[in-house]
């Protein structure tokens, strides 16, 4: 499909991208900072010099070089006068001065249906993902057209970059790792096939608007729809990876608020919620499109060591979330956790009793950490070993502890911590001896399997 100018070097890219940024009032990157590539974690911004201190500002990016539901908004109405939302949509005299407008710019026929109703009725991910797929693959086959975010395309990651993320494993025929998909955890299994279907459901809303546009155009059989598809999840990847949460006004569903920020999509994670940097919108600061300034100031933490990554929370995120979402994982967690339903449900072969647990809402949804068993499975497993189930109703109601279960319920737990440790044990050792997968990404799958045995050895006393 169409060449980017990923093949170009890095600082060159880098510089295009701060060049294009300083454009627009407000950019700022902190003096203090300096972006560096590792192994481990790929891009990140690290202290070069003096210190960061609380609530100094280490990046800020102005509205207008974000991209969400209202810049892409005003960047289609650009060449579409029928969409046109009050206060978000480009006003018709930026229109008429709009050098870039003309008839024959390719963006006039791509966007050609995006109107306000079906702009209205997509999600920020469908009309986002559309957006970029045409502005950063489709269109630049076209003559003489460079979209105005290409500084931002030319440095997101590579497809192979996402490779580690699962549900590239099953929408990525040429992945090579769509055997690992077996061998996740439940969880993690049931995480990527949300996240497949998913990605289906928004392939087949968008791809009508493709489809209008290659038949508009001469040759367009010959564009391979698989390839389309490939270049699609490659899009959705990048977007899902570098999202950040900000409300968009005109959208209900929490799962459209998000903007995409230059910059700022360059920190890493720390799972510490409280001690790194925090985001900061300031909606006042108003570009002629867009949502305010996104900055990332300093919390608690101070950075005095010069080397030091500058880190950013993006949630308190178990291994198997980060995996999914984001590719990777940490060794140290502090949110990890497992989830444990379907082998505690197994377990539950009383009739009544795993009745007594729908009614009671308390079917399902088990979780072990490092600190605790959820109290939903000691409620459970209560129940399977107590007959009498006006006594668990009262656990459930907080009058009477886990311990008036006495040791029936913690002999009932403590085995199924050691069965549970045993066939974690096993998914290791045949990990361990699968070859054929790419190593970062079964070593990953190994990392959350023994992210699980640290938690379970926990309970069982032994830390070996
Ligand atoms: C928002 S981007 C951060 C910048 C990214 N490192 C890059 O090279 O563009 C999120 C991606 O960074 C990587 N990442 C973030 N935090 C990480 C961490 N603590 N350890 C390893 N990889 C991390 C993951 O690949 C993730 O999908």
């Amino acid at each position: 499909m169409a060449a980017t100018s990923q093949s170009l070097p890095w600082d060159e890219r880098l510089d295009y991208l701060l060049k294009w940024l300083e454009e627009s009032e407000g950019f700022a990157v902190n003096e203090h900072v300096r972006l560096q590539d590792t192994k481990r974690s790929g891009r990140g911004l690290y202290l070069k010099s003096g210190a960061l201190k609380k609530r100094d500002c280490i990046v800020s990016i102005p509205g207008d070089k974000q991209l969400n539901f209202y810049t892409v908004i005003y960047h289609i109405s650009l060449f579409n006068c029928e969409l046109a939302i009050d206060g978000v949509s480009c006003p018709s005299s930026d229109r008429a001065n709009n050098k870039i407008y003309e008839a024959d710019d390719p963006r006039t026929e791509a966007y050609r249906h995006l109107t306000n109703n079906v702009v209205l009725g997509l999600s920020s991910f469908q009309l986002l993902s559309l957006f970029i797929l045409f502005e950063w693959k489709i269109l630049p086959q076209e003559s003489n057209f460079t979209s105005f975010w290409k500084p931002f395309f030319d440095v997101f990651p590579s497809f192979e970059d996402l490779r580690s993320i699962p549900a590239t494993w099953v929408c990525d025929p040429e992945s090579g790792n769509l055997e690992l998909i077996e061998m996740l955890p439940a969880a993690s299994k049931k995480h990527a096939e949300r996240m497949v279907s998913q990605v289906k459901h928004d392939w087949e809303t968008i791809f009508p608007f493709i489809q209008k546009w290659l038949e508009s155009r001469e040759g367009a059989s010959q564009i391979n729809k698989q390839k389309l598809f490939s270049e699609f999840v490659h899009v959705y990847f990048v977007i899902n990876s570098r999202c950040l949460y900000i409300e968009i006004p005109l959208k209900t569903d929490v799962a459209d608020n998000f903007t995409m920020v230059p910059f700022v999509d360059f920190l890493n994670h720390n799972s510490d919620v409280d001690a790194y940097c925090k985001p900061r919108i300031e909606r006042l600061k108003k570009s002629p499109c867009g949502l305010g300034n996104f900055s990332i100031v300093a919390g608690d933490h101070e950075y005095v060591n010069l080397g030091e990554e500058i880190l950013l929370n993006y949630g308190a995120h178990s291994n198997d979330f980060l995996l999914n979402e984001y590719g990777f994982v940490l060794g140290e967690n502090m949110w990890n956790y497992i989830d444990v339903s379907s082998e505690a449900m197994e377990l539950i072969s009383q009739v009544h009793v795993k009745e007594f647990l729908i009614e009671n809402n308390y079917w399902g949804d088990y979780t072990i950490s490092s600190s605790e068993v959820s109290f939903r499975l000691l409620v459970a497993f209560a129940a399977v070993v107590c007959s009498d189930l006006r006594k668990v109703e009262k656990f459930m109601l907080g009058y009477i502890t886990e311990s008036s279960f006495g040791s029936a319920l913690s002999s009932m737990l403590r085995e199924f911590i050691a069965s549970l440790t045993k066939n974690v044990e096993t998914k290791v050792r045949s990990l361990k001896a699968t070859s054929k997968p790419d190593p970062l990404c079964s070593q990953n799958v190994l990392h959350v399997y023994e992210g699980y045995l640290q938690i379970l050895r926990q309970h069982l006393g032994d830390n070996a």
